[in-house]
């Protein structure tokens, strides 16, 4: 199994030979949001076999570490591929996940740019019968029956909120649902307002396995969605879905997020550092 403690541990042991810095958050960056991991100081890139790359680094005087790309489930990887990094960033002593993706709007009240920290979410894989978490569970990760009403802790999002506060930044800040679907094909009207009904506010093709995984690995996490799109509602739209259009919004709002998480992780180091 790609994700088995052994291999898991190799990558970590691997990694650790290459970088002295020991970070203990790291940051998946979505669609997008590549850039995030550029304004990190005194910078260690480690480019993988296969695409993404991680990046070391120190923001805001943290050590944090930025995963530049992820592996979609639709790109053909398996569920244990996809969360595989996060048992990874777990082994090197990563405690805190802020995990990013470019997102589709179904709430009525949000506009293309605004972003959304992720209250909960509804795994479309998951309802469906396909979690990442099956098979034999490895204690050293998690127990097997894991919690997830709590998965995305409120401590962290209110430090994010106090920072969105002082960045000015609440006009364009919600806060929401996120559904996630196989893709890579976009929805369609019909799934949409199946989605909608079900209380969704965004949609997107990433993100919950990781969560899960790393819920199951006790990790603290943070969820950002940037909606970059909002979804088809109607036959008499003429908009359609497209992957340039998500590529561009995340550029446009890829500085405010960047200042969000700067601010954000100096927050985190001022509330685990003792006085
Ligand atoms: O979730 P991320 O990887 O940010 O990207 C989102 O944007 C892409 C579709 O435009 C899909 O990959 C979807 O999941
Ligand atoms: N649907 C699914 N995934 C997405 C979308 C969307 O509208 N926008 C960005 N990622």
């Amino acid at each position: 199994r790609r994700n088995s403690y052994e291999m898991c541990k190799e990558t970590a042991d691997w990694l650790r030979a290459r970088t002295a810095q020991c970070p203990k958050t790291a940051i998946i960056c979505g669609s997008g949001l590549g850039g995030l991991a550029e304004v990190l100081d005194n910078k260690t890139y480690i480019p993988g076999h296969q695409n993404p790359i991680l990046v070391f680094g120190e923001l805001n005087g943290q050590p944090c570490v930025c995963m530049q790309g992820r592996f979609h489930y639709y790109e053909g990887y398996s569920v244990g591929m996809v969360t595989f990094p996060i048992r990874v960033l777990f082994l090197l002593g990563v405690e805190v996940l802020i995990v990013t993706n470019a997102a589709g709007g179904l709430n009525p009240s949000f506009q293309v740019g605004d972003i959304m920290f992720i209250r909960d979410h509804i795994s479309m894989f998951g309802l469906g019968g396909q979690n990442p978490l099956r098979g034999p569970n490895d204690e050293r990760f998690g127990v097997r029956f894991p919690c997830m009403s709590d998965a995305y802790e409120q401590d962290l999002l209110s430090l994010a909120m106090e920072s969105v506060q002082e960045l000015g930044f609440v006009s364009f800040t919600r806060e929401g649902v996120y559904c996630q679907l196989a893709g890579p094909s976009y929805e369609t009207i019909a799934e949409c307002r199946v989605l909608q009904a079900l209380g969704a506010d965004a949609v997107g093709m990433s993100t919950i396995p990781e969560v899960i995984v790393a819920r199951h690995c006790g990790l603290r996490i943070l969820g950002i969605s940037l909606i970059t799109n909002k979804v088809m509602m109607s036959y008499n739209s003429q908009e359609k879905a497209n992957h340039e259009e998500v590529l561009r919004i995340s550029v446009v709002r890829a500085e405010a997020l960047q200042k969000l998480v700067t601010c954000l992780l100096g927050k985190l180091g001022e509330s685990t550092n003792p006085l």
